[in-house]
């Protein structure tokens, strides 16, 4: 998998995930993977399309649930040819919608899988209804736990401040004792 800072290739066509993906959970694993499949089947890469920090810890300080080294470890076991990571600070932040779907443009999606509820640009001023003016976007359904509730990093991260590390590892879909940052393995055990 190679490994793009800040800009992406220039690609004669791809197909795209786009997302923080803090974790690579059930939820972001289900986007990347039909993502991957899809290019297979149209025989190009597969591109990622990724942020460090990521908007959470920039925004509100969320503690992450995987280093940058440790996303690009499970974004590469899913199958990605590339990987792009933007650095999320204050000029790109106010990047305009339009800046970001010109970035697009360089590597040609014929697809780009993201949820139903991805914003983009300065403030979320972009959606999905937006980007699908530009490109062809396949809306992922979310991955629910058994009980029915959506699968989020968020959802992870207060499960794993609670100590309740089985029910997080699952909802990540792998082994914690390899994933989960350092700061929340030595909050859930402290000894
Ligand atoms: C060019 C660009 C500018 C952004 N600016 C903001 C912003 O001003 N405020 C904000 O809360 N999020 C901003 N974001 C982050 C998005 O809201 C969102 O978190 C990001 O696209 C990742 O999507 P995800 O959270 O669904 O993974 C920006 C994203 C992009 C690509
Ligand atoms: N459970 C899920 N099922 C399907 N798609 C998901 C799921 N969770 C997130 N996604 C999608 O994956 C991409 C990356 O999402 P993001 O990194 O914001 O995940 P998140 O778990 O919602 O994070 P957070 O809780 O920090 O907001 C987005 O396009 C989002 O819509």
């Amino acid at each position: 998998m190679r490994i793009h800072h800040n800009h992406p290739p220039n690609l004669p066509s791809s197909v795209v995930a786009i997302g923080a993906f803090d974790g690579v959970h059930r939820g972001h694993q289900r986007v990347i993977s039909q993502a991957v499949k899809r290019s297979k089947k149209y025989n190009v890469p597969t591109v990622v399309y990724t942020f460090d920090p990521s908007p959470r810890s920039y925004f509100q300080g969320a503690r992450i649930l995987t280093t940058i080294e440790k996303k690009i470890e499970h974004i590469q076991r899913l199958g990605v040819d590339h990987v792009v990571i933007a650095r999320f600070d204050e000029t790109y932040i106010n990047r305009t919608p339009a800046s970001f779907i010109d970035e697009l443009t360089n590597i040609s999606p014929l697809e780009i899988h993201v949820g139903r509820d991805f914003r983009f640009g300065k403030n979320r001023s972009g959606d999905v209804d937006l980007l699908a003016e530009h490109f062809q976007l396949q809306l992922t359904e979310s991955v629910c736990c058994p009980g029915g509730t959506i699968i989020s990093s968020t959802r992870i991260r207060n499960l794993l401040s609670q100590g309740n590390i089985q029910e997080a590892t699952f909802l990540l879909g792998w082994s914690s004792s390899n994933f989960v940052s350092q700061d929340f393995a030595y909050q859930s055990n402290p000894s």
